[in-house]
């Protein structure tokens, strides 16, 4: 089985240069970011920076527009509107506000209106027009989101519902406490971390079904062909011990690790 190769570089001030390599020793990765409508992490103009397409999901214009100024203190927060300008704005527009809509579209910003649809979330949408737009020509594809985690329960689990509904894809569910992406049983995994920006505290967590096996090396309580359920054993409060951490399992397993405060 080919392994999967997982790096938070993200969080990192600048990239990589080396081969331009963002991923440690996996391919470069394209960022897309997705604004969700939570409170901005603090760290949101970094993943900005890196990313190629910013899309917001209805009311994480509002985020945008409202938040993004007051990480700028001694600019003007005209000056960061326009400088920190989404590409789209996708969802069932229930959310955004007038003046913040009418903003953008001066600027130039697509507002794909998808009201018709009351049965996928606004994540989903945005999930789907990234995928549509972007992953033909970038294969190796990274969907950040930010605000999908710490609000609403039902918003969280349908957020993490999404990680399931496109397993192939790479997407990372960021608040300013953690992470959530998906590790899926299609490949083993090597995730390099950076003690700098994350850890110690992670998690490895089964969704949806019994995680019959699962081994791992790195962690201060390993599995080891361990089975893994919901009403049984998951691995919660569990601490990263080594820069590498591996994880095999016959099973999709969420992946969680903390984020540091600077
Ligand atoms: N409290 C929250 N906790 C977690 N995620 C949230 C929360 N609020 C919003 N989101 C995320 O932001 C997206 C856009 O939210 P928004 O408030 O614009 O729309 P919504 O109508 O509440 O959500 P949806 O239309 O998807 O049900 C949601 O789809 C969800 O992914
Ligand atoms: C069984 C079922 N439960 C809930 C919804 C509601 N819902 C799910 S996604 C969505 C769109 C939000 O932008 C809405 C309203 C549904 N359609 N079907």
């Amino acid at each position: 089985m080919s392994l999967l190769s997982h790096s938070s570089t993200f969080l990192l001030p600048n990239l990589p240069t080396d081969n331009n390599n963002n991923n440690n020793d996996g391919p470069p990765l394209t960022y897309a970011l997705i604004i969700l409508n939570q409170r901005l992490p603090r760290f949101t103009p970094l993943l900005w920076k890196h990313a190629q397409v910013h899309i917001c999901a209805d009311g994480g214009a509002n985020r945008v527009f409202d938040e993004l100024p007051g990480l700028f203190p001694n600019e003007e927060p005209c000056d960061i509107r326009k400088r920190y300008k989404p590409h789209a704005i996708k969802g069932d527009m229930d959310s955004i506000r007038t003046e913040v809509l009418d903003y953008y579209k001066s600027l130039g910003t697509k507002i794909i209106d998808e009201s018709q649809d009351q049965d996928t979330t606004d994540l989903h949408k945005c999930v789907a027009c990234i995928r549509d737009l972007l992953s033909l020509e970038h294969p190796n594809l990274c969907i950040l989101v930010t605000g999908a985690l710490g609000g609403r329960f039902d918003h969280e689990m349908g957020n993490i519902n999404v990680l399931c509904r496109f397993p192939s894809m790479r997407i990372i569910l960021l608040s300013d406490d953690c992470l959530i992406q998906l590790l899926p049983s299609t490949h083993h995994h090597k995730i390099h971390i950076h003690s700098s920006v994350e850890g110690p505290h992670c998690g490895l967590i089964p969704i949806g079904m019994v995680a019959g096996s699962t081994t791992t090396t790195g962690l201060k309580w390993n599995l080891d062909n361990t089975e893994m359920r919901f009403g049984g054993l998951v691995s919660t409060s569990n601490i990263v011990k080594e820069n590498i951490v591996t994880v095999q399992s016959d099973s999709d397993l969420l992946w969680t690790i903390s984020i540091k405060k600077e």
